[in-house]
């Protein structure tokens, strides 16, 4: 039963909520009592009986052929058996002790247990937390299991804490946090894709910016433990604002949540305590789940939280997914794409209220009926910037002469039915031309496009303006005036994954649209390249090249870089801009999703140390390209070189 539904559209995996158990050998009955009447989706339960250790097996007179395991493969269905239950791996392993006898045993049965798991078709298993400083023995095995997996995820349970919130745990012989935790497993096991975390989420938290970081890791399950939960005026649990607002990130990043624990406040109905234990040899003798409180509360906070706008609802298939960006200068746009474009009514608003702002600096009030504006459209595409412009005359009461320029001959059949259509003969003229050749009849005061890409100039709108501005009048006004681009360093693990998937160095050193979801933004982000319109110096030079510093500040922790968001802020004229940088973004505007910029390898980077990364753009006879690297903390190589694996053709 999940926690409820936030709409139709809601396929969310965090809908689902799981109780961890204790083992029993009725698995039927643990079901029964735990899913079918208790309210959860699924258990997180022991396969193997925790008295089980391989070393005395046989010593005590026990069948050594025949695994302890809960019950048979035929209690349950298969399918019972994948979407109910979640394998939990012996808690007494220990991977890296110095007793060996515990430390054979400890790899016999993670192995017997995994392999059952897998034979059983369980989608997840939950890996015990790493008991001691050292986890390379257990990521050891851990590796190798994964290098022969069926789909199965393993889920390393990290408990959430924090050395600066923990003095104590400053001065054991733990990793320094959780993070860095996860982060040696993680590295000893390259980054591999089934493996990912499950959060133990107790009473204190992190920092904020520490908590951050998690949101760019596979993170695939928050356990909540019942004494995370504060008591209400009635005796109920309740959380905090700051885990509360943990929890609807969680529900927002698709993770689920598994209770667990024992009942520590008033059970629905009066009763409390914790004397009823989650276990089904109490089905009888308790009503209520003990701990379906809980479960009431987190589906509460679920069904809270506010419906998602309808464009986050479109793009939720896009989430984290990587495309390859357009070539509108080499490659024809086709109708799909322009009408995708078309519906983005923010953007003509912005572009209507620049326009109309040139036009009134242009045309004085007083000049009105004397002065017929030159505005020019270049990079016309199916005309809404053409409808913009004449929209911003007739608003602002001046006379306008249209010319729309555009090179893909297919928006040019558009335009011209367009044209018939609004009734705009005798104020557009279409030009079925390609903007930086096209010989104008006159000179135009507004030349107007939208040539930009996620990261700005990457659609070369430099180039193509650059072309175009022979017929911009001297005092002519571009719109866009300018543009900057922006690179923030992330975490992005899904993205990193992604790229890596494809085993080749090509997909490394390209840059991909997309629409980020799972990341963590790793520090606020810089400006890179900008570019100004018309470019008023005599040899126009559009190569660049940027050395940017960030720092992680101190209480984020060390994080990992897997590469780098890209974003651009676009002055169209004077105040009125459109931006899709995080800080100054245009609200409701969705034709552009970020770029990302990939590293070869992750950079892990430590708090209060310098981040440093170099960004090049790069233009050859027929292609513009980016090369870029990190220097500190460590060189990381420089990626594609000469434009060898992504260029943008001219
Ligand atoms: C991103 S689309 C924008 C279309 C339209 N202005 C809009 O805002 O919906 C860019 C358009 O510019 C055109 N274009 C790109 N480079 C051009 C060039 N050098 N000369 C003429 N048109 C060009 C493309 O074919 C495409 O139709």
């Amino acid at each position: 039963m999940p926690l409820g539904s936030r709409g139709p559209w809601d396929k969310s995996e965090s809908r689902y909520c799981g109780v961890e158990t204790e083992f029993s050998d009725d698995v039927p009955g643990l079901l029964s009592y735990n899913i079918s009447s208790g309210g959860f989706d699924f258990v997180v339960a022991p396969l193997m009986n925790p008295s089980y250790r391989p070393s005395s097996v046989g010593k005590d007179g026990r069948n050594s052929s025949v695994m302890p395991v809960a019950g048979s493969d035929l209690v349950l269905s298969p399918s019972e058996w994948s979407s109910r239950v979640v394998g939990k791996i012996s808690s007494w392993i220990d991977l890296d002790s110095e007793d060996q006898t515990l430390r054979l045993d400890s790899e016999t049965t993670l192995k017997q247990e995994l392999a059952w798991a897998s034979h059983l078709s369980l989608q997840a298993c939950l890996l015990p937390a790493p008991k001691g400083a050292s986890c390379a023995n257990y990521a050891r095995s851990i590796n190798q299991v994964l290098q022969g997996l069926n789909n199965m995820q393993l889920w390393l349970r990290v408990p959430l804490v924090h050395v600066d919130d923990d003095p104590e745990e400053k001065s054991s012989s733990h990793p320094n946090d959780s993070w860095e935790l996860w982060n040696s497993f993680r590295l000893l096991c390259e980054h591999h894709s089934q493996l990912s975390v499950a959060l133990d989420i107790s009473s204190s938290l992190p920092s904020p910016n520490s908590l951050c970081r998690w949101f760019g890791e596979p993170l695939r399950v928050a356990i909540l433990n019942t004494d995370c939960f504060l008591t209400n005026t009635r005796g109920y649990p309740c959380l905090s604002k700051r885990h509360q607002n943990l929890v609807t990130g969680f529900f927002n990043h698709s993770i689920q949540i598994v209770i667990s624990g024992k009942l520590l406040h008033k059970l629905h109905g009066g009763s409390s305590g914790s004397a009823a234990l989650n276990s089904n040899n109490n089905a009888e003798r308790v009503q209520t789940h003990p701990l379906r409180v809980y479960l009431d509360y987190v589906g509460y906070l679920y069904q809270k939280m506010d419906p998602l706008p309808e464009q986050e609802r479109f793009e939720l298939g896009y989430r984290d997914f990587l495309q390859s960006p357009l070539q509108p200068l080499m490659d024809n746009l086709e109708a799909q794409t322009y009408e995708t474009f078309e519906k983005d009514t923010v953007k003509y608003l912005q572009y209507q209220m620049a326009i109309a702002k040139a036009l009134t600096d242009r045309v004085p009030d007083d000049k009105v009926s004397d002065v017929t504006t030159v505005l020019m459209v270049v990079g016309a595409g199916r005309g809404p910037l053409v409808r913009a412009s004449l929209q911003a005359a007739e608003e602002t009461g001046r006379k306008l002469k249209v010319y729309a320029v555009e090179k893909n001959p297919n928006a040019v059949v558009t335009l011209h039915s367009l044209i018939k259509l609004e009734g705009w003969e005798n104020t557009v003229t279409i030009v079925s031309s390609d903007m930086r050749h096209w010989d104008a009849p006159e000179k135009a005061d507004i030349l107007v496009s939208e040539l930009l890409g996620s990261f700005g100039d990457n659609e070369l709108s430099p180039e193509c303006l650059d072309g175009a501005q022979r017929f911009l009048r001297q005092d002519g006004i571009s719109i866009p005036t300018s543009y900057t681009s922006f690179i923030q360093p992330i975490t992005a693990t899904k993205l990193y994954n992604d790229v890596k998937a494809h085993k080749d160095l090509v997909h490394f050193e390209t840059a991909y649209v997309v629409k980020m979801h799972s990341i963590a933004g790793l520090a606020s982000s810089h400006p890179v390249f900008t570019f100004i319109h018309p470019q008023h110096s005599v040899e126009i030079d559009n190569r660049r090249y940027k050395k940017l510093e960030f720092e992680i500040s101190r209480d984020t922790g060390s994080v990992m870089v897997h590469g780098f968001a890209g974003y651009f802020d676009a002055k169209l004229y004077k105040d009125v801009h459109l931006s899709i940088e995080p800080s100054t973004a245009t609200p409701n505007m969705f034709s552009w999703f970020p770029i990302f910029f990939p590293l070869r390898k992750p950079i892990c980077v430590k708090p209060g140390l310098p981040l440093e990364v170099h960004f090049w753009r790069c233009v050859g006879s027929t292609k513009v390209w980016y090369e870029w690297c990190v220097t500190s903390p460590c060189p990381s190589p420089i990626h594609n070189p000469n434009g060898r694996s992504y260029w943008v053709g001219l």
